[in-house]
């Protein structure tokens, strides 16, 4: 038997740093490998896949939303001969050389490694947090906030700098008053993003304040708030809560192999993306408190991946590949599920619609996997590719049901869906099983299995 493969270039992470360096290690005729990430630390895409408008990143004047940029520089780094891998990194080993990664499918042995992980929104931990997470609390308005038990109702997001005032008003689009809940006596964000809050007639500014606990009764119905100057608390009647209070770095995996700064960030030198470890290259947020942007990352990412092909070079370890540049993009399912209901037909696996759900609920003994999506929500554009090629191993002996909670908010809400995206899996009317947020291949692939062995016996 050969010796394994080694890659030239393994980068982990798919948001602006990553694609970045796919792009530049591409073109460099590296054939670079890219770990997506899937749930561990944030959707594929990384951080834009939840925010709905990009307005400030060059070349695109009329701005655009973050899943679209996203997409672009996906399509970007696939054509110029990126692998892509929808999978977490688990484990790293940069001790020995080359490099070897662990992700949940496969291991890979790499000569350099670029680590663009980016950042994970920060939680409160208040003491009823985990019971209403997903039932009313929220660390991802752009994701959430069009479900249905948002609607109409008072919103709180806490939080001061310019993500929890873009929340806040994107949130106003959906509820009927929007709190912001500010620590101190000012907002931290750029003065249009003040500005447009200030003046927004849909949201009320509560400063020195700061939540205390969250209750309800199953969902959220409010939030007690305490007034740090003089100590009163109160309750604030709200159907959702949103946080929006920075992030932590996602280097767990690398800790005490490279050097970490006192927050966890990873330390680079001045001037430069090159780690502790030589071969090992950092970009984008996970290595910068200080500037957080998508054109940042993006840079970081070009100055990662020539430093790699530089490192290669020297140390005359780069193999080059010298595929055809592809002129289109894969899409990420041969058969994906049409985006619009069209008229329901029980030959094909793949359905979308309320039409479609009711039929298949009512009359189908074979399990039935249905989605949950928003259209501004990123995770869900992460899932959706991935639950749609996973049901093909499935093909006639199941059904997946894509609902948009957007067009179908009545059938959503008698599912009781709270956020996106949501799965559930049913058979014979019965529901076996819900997933919130992203989960790994593995647990719905096993869950459709378990369903399957119970029919054919
Ligand atoms: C709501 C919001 C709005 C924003 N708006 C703007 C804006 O308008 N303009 C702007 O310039 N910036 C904006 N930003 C900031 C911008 O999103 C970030 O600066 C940028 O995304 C950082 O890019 P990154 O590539 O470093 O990391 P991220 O975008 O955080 O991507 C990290 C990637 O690493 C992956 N990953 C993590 N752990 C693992 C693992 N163990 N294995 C495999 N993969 C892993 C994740 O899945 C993800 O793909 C916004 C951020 C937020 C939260």
């Amino acid at each position: 038997m050969g010796s394994p493969v080694v890659e030239n270039v393994v980068i982990i992470g798919s948001g602006p740093a990553g694609y970045t360096a796919a792009i530049y290690a591409g073109r460099a005729n590296l054939k670079p490998v890219v770990f997506t990430g899937f749930e561990r630390g944030g959707p594929a895409g990384g951080q834009l896949m939840t925010t709905a408008e990009v307005e400030n990143f060059p070349g695109f004047p009329a701005g655009l939303t973050g899943p679209e940029l996203m997409e672009r520089m996906q399509a970007q780094a696939v054509r110029w001969g990126a692998e892509l891998i929808p999978e977490d990194v688990i484990r790293v080993d940069l001790r020995q050389r080359p490099f070897v990664l662990q992700a949940a499918e496969r291991e890979l042995r790499a000569q350099t490694v670029i680590i663009a992980t980016g950042a994970t929104a920060k939680r409160l931990h208040l003491p009823s947090e985990a019971k209403f997470w997903n039932l009313g609390i929220s660390a991802c308005a752009i994701c959430d906030g069009a479900s249905p038990l948002f609607r109409g109702v008072e919103l709180a997001v806490i939080g001061g700098g310019d993500t929890a005032c873009e929340e806040a008003v994107y949130l106003t689009k959906y509820g009927a008053q929007v709190h912001l809940l500010v620590r101190s006596d000012r907002l931290r964000a750029s003065k249009t993003m003040q500005e447009r809050v200030l003046r927004h007639a849909k949201i009320t500014v509560h400063w020195h304040t700061e939540a205390v606990d969250v209750f309800g009764n199953g969902t959220l119905s409010g939030v007690r708030v305490r007034n740090k100057q003089t100590q009163q608390e109160q309750d604030l009647a709200v159907g959702g809560l949103f946080y929006a209070i920075g992030h932590t770095p996602n280097t767990d995996l690398f800790q005490g192999q490279i050097e970490l700064d006192a927050t966890g960030y990873v330390v680079t030198r001045p001037g430069s993306v090159a780690t502790s470890v030589p071969g090992v290259f950092a970009c984008g947020d996970v290595q910068d408190h200080e500037y957080r942007q998508a054109v940042t990352a993006a840079g970081t990412g070009c100055m990662a991946a020539l430093l790699a092909e530089r490192w290669l070079a020297e140390q005359d370890l780069a193999q080059e590949f010298t595929a055809p540049v592809s002129a289109t993009v894969t899409p990420a399912a041969a058969n994906p599920v049409p985006e619009k209901s069209a008229e329901f037909n029980p030959h094909l696996t793949m359905q979308t619609g309320s039409f479609a759900l009711r039929k298949l609920y009512h009359s189908t003994e074979k399990p039935l996997l249905v989605m949950y999506k928003a259209p501004s929500c990123g995770p869900c554009r992460s899932l959706k590719p991935i639950l749609e090629k996973m049901v093909q191993e499935f093909t006639d002996q199941m059904y997946f049901v894509l609902i948009d909670i957007d067009q179908d908010p009545e059938i959503a809400e008698a599912a009781g869906v709270t956020g996106t995206p949501t799965v559930h899996l049913f058979q014979r009317k019965e529901r076996l099983q819900e997933w919130r947020g992203v989960k790994s291949k593995s647990e719905y692939r096993e869950a459709i299995q378990r369903c399957l062995a119970v029919t054919s016996r």
